[in-house]
């Protein structure tokens, strides 16, 4: 397995300059949990050109990594992100990140609990990403489905915690989460193996 991401991987460019440097600090830093990585940050880039992607909704903005992947592609497609993080100091690196990529005019941040202020939003995205607290994962689920247009796509990262062998308190809400996901005939969906999983569903159905 190592080898086929290692030949993924040396295929890879990153789409700003910024991203090499924030993946290092992530490395080193106990404070802040690791970004999506280049494969699922590639792979965002991808889905959001794909279906021309003009509103996209992030939860767990963090220092910014996938957030500057996503916007990079909404340069292309003339679209914005709103990304929300709950940690003001963390939330503060991840807009001074931004605005050092060039992609402030790309994204709107909001700080405060994903849980919460996904009621108050009204939609629809073309792309929503769940990626904070994965016990939120089961629950912000029908949110996010009533947010999605219709043929949008719904992703949420680390969802092969539990066949990794992650502790329970993460990996049973993923799994829970894939569980759902799969027995919803409102959406379509596939699980791929990349960073630490990432499972993308598609709205078929109202
Ligand atoms: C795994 S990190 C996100 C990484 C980021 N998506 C990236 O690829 O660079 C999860 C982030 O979600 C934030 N978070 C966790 N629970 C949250 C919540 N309920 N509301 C908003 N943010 C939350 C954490 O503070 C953390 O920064």
């Amino acid at each position: 397995m190592s080898n086929i991401k290692d030949y993924i991987l040396s295929f890879i460019t990153l789409d700003n300059n910024l991203l090499g440097s924030i993946s290092e600090e992530e490395a080193q830093r106990k404070d802040i949990q690791p970004g999506v990585g280049p494969e699922v940050g590639k792979l965002l880039g991808l889905l959001i050109r794909l279906i021309d992607a003009k509103s996209v909704l992030e939860f767990g903005s963090c220092i910014g990594y996938s957030t500057i992947w996503i916007a990079e592609a909404l340069k292309e497609t003339c679209g914005e992100l709103l990304s929300i993080e709950y940690n003001e100091n963390i939330l503060t690196e991840a807009k001074k990140n931004v605005e050092r990529a060039g992609l402030d005019q790309v994204v709107n941040f909001r700080l405060g609990d994903a849980s919460e202020i996904i009621k108050s939003l009204s939609g629809p995205y073309d792309l929503i990403i769940q990626d904070c607290d994965k016990a939120l994962y089961p629950e912000m689920l029908e949110e996010c489905i009533r947010l999605t247009r219709l043929n949008g796509i719904i992703i949420a990262d680390d969802t092969l915690f539990k066949p990794m062998g992650i502790p329970d308190k993460f990996s049973r809400p993923v799994d829970e989460y894939n569980h759902k996901v799969f027995s919803d005939d409102r959406l379509y969906s596939i699980i791929l193996p990349i960073g630490d999983g990432i499972t993308i569903s598609i709205k078929i159905k109202e």
